[in-house]
């Protein structure tokens, strides 16, 4: 872990030690994935099936949820752990259904003229579900379900092939869960491509989706961001790449605890980064050591340690300064564990989640709190958030206006539009004026 003493920075300095890291696999990504959408753009269904028999070692594949299948699933799991995947769906159903936006009341700007903005849901949307190296399913119920209670039409689910060219069965309850008809397997930018394009694969078609989300690695996230370039192609909802985690601690905090927390983020991806920031050098020093000692016990423990050499331990002055390094970063998940947090809480502006206190573990985000854990990573958070039920909707404004509201408020468009010179929005207003 890299050590920063924050108070002897200058701005560049600052600047420059919350860079994120080149990533391990960037190599030759953006390359790789353009050719990949190329290929898929121009052969459809043929180049999917040979990307991913090429990068997978399994051709694309379409799981019906069936009633059999969802019951093979449930066969196949320990109670538990299917009781645990039914409470983490109720609990992310609970807070989309209670956070989805509703339309507005009307406004009236002018006597007779009356807008409000209506909100909608979005046609079609592709769901990237990350399975290369864990099968998130959790992510699947992070991302189908506020999907649902947006009442997106046609909701396209996609998800890597496990080692045996199948799929885990929680993936399949999770799909039930979510109410899906189905999930595809195929994973990286192939997927991606086939959202972007519609193709006919052996198995159906996957129509070309309005809007991709969706976490992944950086495969995924580059072939998202490409594919979103392209000329009418797919919105997408966000940088959401390999996690981050910011932990924020002061001298009495639980080493034991920030160091799992840090932990939990890093066993990710090689890719993810964790940062560990606080007041006092002695606290970071337990933290460090206790990072040493846990890290050695994870089975993931060579992914772990590859993402702890880009992670960062910064010292800094005071709580304020905390903040500054949290909002200069923006990182996709921050844990305050200090004394009343609070005010520290107050002064955050750029972070996909906050987890507030020594209690609210990221763990508890990931899996089961509620709000959706897809989230903004590489400094997104400084201008986006995480995906709500409002990612899956539009707004537009609904206008009404009486005859008196237009006699009022006609005049004024038509001058206005005879000062820019548009003639024929001035003659379309005045007709309206005229009653
Ligand atoms: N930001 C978020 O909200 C969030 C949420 C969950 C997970 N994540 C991140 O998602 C990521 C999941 O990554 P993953 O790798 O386990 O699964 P993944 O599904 O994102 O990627 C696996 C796919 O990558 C492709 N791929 C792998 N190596 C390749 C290569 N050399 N060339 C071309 N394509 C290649 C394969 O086709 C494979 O199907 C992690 O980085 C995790 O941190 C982020
Ligand atoms: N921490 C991830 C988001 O960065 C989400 C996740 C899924 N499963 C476990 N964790
Ligand atoms: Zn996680």
């Amino acid at each position: 872990m890299k050590r920063i003493d924050w108070s002897s920075l200058d701005a560049a300095g600052k600047t420059a030690a919350l860079a994120r890291p080149a990533q391990r696999t960037a190599g030759d990504v953006t390359e790789v994935v353009r050719t990949i959408l190329d290929d898929v753009r121009q052969r459809g269904g043929a180049a999917v099936t040979d990307w991913c028999l090429k990068l997978d070692k399994a051709p694309p594949r379409r799981i019906a949820i069936t009633p059999e299948a969802v019951a093979d699933a449930r066969n196949a799991l320990p109670p538990g752990d299917v009781r645990a995947l039914r409470m983490a769906s109720d609990n992310v159903r609970v807070f989309h259904q209670a956070t989805r936006p509703e339309d507005t009341p009307f406004v009236e700007t002018t006597p007779g003229v009356r807008s409000k903005l209506a909100w909608r849901p979005i046609a079609s949307a592709g769901l990237y579900i990350p399975g290369g190296t864990a099968p998130l399913f959790s992510s699947l119920l992070m991302l189908a379900i506020p999907a649902g209670v947006a009442g997106v039409g046609q909701r396209v689910a996609v998800t890597p092939p496990n080692k045996e060219g199948g799929i885990h069965p929680a993936m399949i309850l999770a799909a039930a869960e979510a109410e899906l008809d189905a999930i595809w397997l195929m994973g990286g930018a192939q997927a991606i491509a086939a959202l972007t394009f519609g193709v006919e694969l052996e198995d159906g078609v996957i129509p070309a989706c309005d809007k991709l989300f969706g976490p992944g690695n950086a495969y995924v996230a580059e072939a998202k961001k490409q594919a979103s370039a392209l000329p009418g192609g797919p919105a997408v909802d966000m940088p959401a790449g390999p996690s981050e985690l910011m932990v924020i601690v002061d001298r009495d905090a639980a080493p034991e605890i920030a160091a799992a927390d840090l932990l939990s983020q890093a066993e990710h991806d090689a890719d993810a980064q964790v940062l560990l920031v606080s007041t006092s050098r002695a606290t970071i020093d337990y933290i460090l050591s206790e990072v040493e000692v846990q890290v050695a016990t994870l089975p993931r423990e060579a992914i772990a340690r590859a993402s702890l050499n880009e992670a960062r331990a910064i010292l800094v002055r005071d709580l304020d300064a905390a903040a500054e390094v949290a909002n200069l970063y923006g990182p996709e998940h921050l844990a305050i564990q200090i004394d009343d947090p609070e005010p520290l809480v107050d002064s955050i502006k750029a972070a996909g989640a906050v987890f507030v206190g020594r209690f609210a573990a990221e763990t508890l985000g990931d899996y089961a709190a509620g709000p959706s854990h897809v989230l903004p990573t590489d400094g997104g958070a400084r201008t986006l958030g995480g995906v709500t039920t409002a990612s899956f909707m539009t707004t537009m404004s609904v206008q009404l206006v009486t005859e008196a509201g237009a006699r009022q408020l006609a005049p004024i468009a038509a001058r206005l539009a005879r000062m820019e010179g548009l003639e024929a929005h001035a003659r379309a207003a005045d007709l309206r004026a005229e009653g």
